[in-house]
């Protein structure tokens, strides 16, 4: 499923109006009616539920009767019913129209729920004379159907009396910034109202590229989006104001996004991980396999003082199905892990202060990766003098596929950009694993600035430094140098928890020990670790209960 910005989608509906001559009105027709058709669902199910808005009873039989005729079923009602918009159910929908084509969508749903006796009010954030084109033709449409509307100027309240439920059809992907005058105040009583909104393609006061939230916003129960996922249903905050997410065709077809930008956002789902990336989900292993065909990794990790993120590490890796791993870990903290993982091997590779690394342990690194096909470094490494170097010379020497995690990235921002002069002399691949703090080092922002835009800074980074980036956090994007990104909906909240992320970057090298490409690696371990987390929270009490430790037995 692509995902695009409100630009990529302005792109494809000009396309296929000027190329394929497909009319404009026609994708308005198809958006409203399925705006239309959502709506009635809602109220089928909440008949079917015997639920009550506002203390009113729904009477079930004409809301299923109004939908069956929707549906095409007419039975006995007749088409002049419909018109004189005789009610058939205690539905009132309130539909706010804003003046551009989303308020369009918003009359033409209006039309087709009037048509299946479903009430409704028009209500007008501007003058409905200020509608263009194929707007302005929808709203002269329903005021000859005689559909009730009131114009809002901003002026007393607005009290949705008798209302069952809203469409938010004010701003769609043309919209600028915070919704202004009579939108912010319309939002304001959308949302206090205490009715289900469901909003036309994003919510009102979503950045439909990045997934911010101006104030105010609409808070959606539902958002039926058009043709394409916009890039800002997908991330938080938006994600949460969209409420469940539908996307419904309009006549624009997805495939028309391939490889047409320079950048390429997919949802990532099972079919993406399989058709896309060609990974076999069920990591079959030839019968005549043995421990050397599924790789080695090299773990470079862990103090005296947080030994645990090594140990996760290690684990994760071999879980993920990698034939071998070694921890290369301070000597000082060898005896008090031996036989913790009894399956591991164990290097003493460094002899800082208690228990810590230092800047010769470069040169035992170098050497221990001469006969391992991964290595991963950072998870409880911690900081040393002049680690920064230290990471450059590992960098520079080891030609492997390289996962850099946790202090491993402070040292990386330390660098800079000029780090990455060095990119000539490797072949091998290179992952970074940072969470939004460590993003925002990398990328000399703050953390805020991360969160506001992260498919974009995923996206630029790697682009920038030719890496493969795993942005982590809810929804964590992955992006790769040729313009990729891959939107994540494994995992939950209960995963916020210490050595989660060490166990990632455990998954991602044990992936690419067993030849995984960096591409696929990243994506499907992130999709992995979500699903084991997944799978941990359904065995436990709550999610909440979940430690990383639990995560890695679900691998
Ligand atoms: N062919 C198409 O272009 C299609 C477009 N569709 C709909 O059209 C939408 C995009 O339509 P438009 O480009 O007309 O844009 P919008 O409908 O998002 O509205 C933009 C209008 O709102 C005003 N506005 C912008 N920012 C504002 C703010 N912060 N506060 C108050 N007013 C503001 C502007 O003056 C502009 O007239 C999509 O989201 C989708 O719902 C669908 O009908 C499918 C086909
Ligand atoms: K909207």
């Amino acid at each position: 499923m692509y995902v695009v910005t409100a630009d990529q989608m302005r792109e494809l509906d000009e396309y296929v109006i000027e190329s394929w001559g497909v009319p404009s009105v026609s994708l308005m027709e198809n958006a409203g009616k399925a705006l239309a058709e959502e709506v009635l669902h809602l109220c089928q199910n909440r008949q079917s539920k015997e639920q009550t808005v506002n203390g009113n009873p729904l009477i079930s039989t004409e809301a299923r009767a109004a939908f069956d005729r929707w549906k095409g079923t007419r039975g006995q009602i007749s088409n002049d019913a419909v018109l004189r918009g005789e009610k058939v159910c205690a539905e009132h929908w309130y539909i706010l129209v804003g003046k551009g084509n989303n308020g369009g969508d918003g009359l033409v749903a209006a039309r087709h729920l009037w048509e299946a006796g479903i009430g409704i009010t028009l209500v007008f954030a501007g003058s409905p004379k200020e509608l263009r084109e194929e707007a302005l033709l929808e709203y002269h449409t329903a005021e000859s159907m005689g559909i009730p509307s009131i114009l809002f100027t901003g002026q007393g309240d607005l009290t949705f009396a008798g209302g069952t439920g809203i469409i938010d059809a004010l701003l769609g992907t043309g919209s600028k910034g915070a919704p202004r005058n009579t939108y912010a105040s319309l939002i304001q009583a959308a949302n206090g109202s205490g009715l289900p909104i469901i909003s036309a393609d994003i919510p009102s006061g979503l950045n439909a590229d990045t997934g911010a939230l101006y104030e105010p916003h609409i808070r959606a129960e539902m958002t039926v989006c058009f043709a394409l996922l916009k890039r800002g249903l997908t991330q938080f905050p938006g994600a949460d104001a969209a409420g469940h997410i539908k996307v419904r065709s309009v006549g624009i077809p997805p495939q028309l996004a391939e490889g047409r930008f320079r950048e390429t956002v997919y949802l990532l789902t099972k079919d993406i991980l399989s058709e896309k990336l060609k990974v076999d989900l069920t990591q079959r292993r030839a019968e005549d396999g043995h421990k050397g065909t599924y790789g080695h990794v090299l773990l470079v990790a862990g103090t005296l003082a947080m030994s645990g993120a090594g140990l996760l590490s290690c684990r994760a890796a071999l879980r993920s199905g990698s034939g071998l791993a070694t921890w290369a870990l301070p000597s000082e903290l060898l005896p008090h892990v031996i036989g913790a993982v009894p399956e591991l091997m164990l290097a003493a590779a460094a002899d800082g202060p208690q228990g810590t690394w230092n800047r010769v342990s470069a040169q035992n690194i170098i050497k221990l990766a001469e006969s391992r096909d991964v290595i991963a470094i950072g998870p409880g490494l911690g900081r040393f003098e002049e680690d920064t170097a230290w990471l450059s010379q590992i960098y520079k020497e080891v030609d492997l596929p390289m996962v850099i995690d946790a202090d491993g990235l402070n040292m990386l921002a330390e660098g800079g950009l000029d780090f990455f002069e060095h990119k000539r002399c490797r072949k091998a691949p290179v992952i970074l694993t940072p969470h939004p703090g460590e993003m925002a080092r990398l990328a000399g922002v703050s953390t805020k600035e991360i969160q506001q835009n992260r498919i974009d800074h995923a996206l630029s980074y790697s682009a920038k430094t030719g890496v493969t980036l795993v942005l982590k956090g809810s929804r964590t994007v992955i992006a790769t140098p040729e313009g990729n990104a891959y939107i994540n909906m494994t995992g939950h909240a209960g995963m916020g928890t210490g050595g989660t992320g060490d166990a990632l970057t455990g998954i991602i090298a044990g992936l690419l020990a067993q030849g995984y490409s960096a591409e696929q690696a990243a994506v499907f371990g992130v999709y992995q670790h979500g699903k084991a987390g997944e799978t941990a929270a359904m065995m436990r009490a709550h999610p909440a209960g979940v430690m990383a430790g639990d995560l890695i037995e679900y691998l």
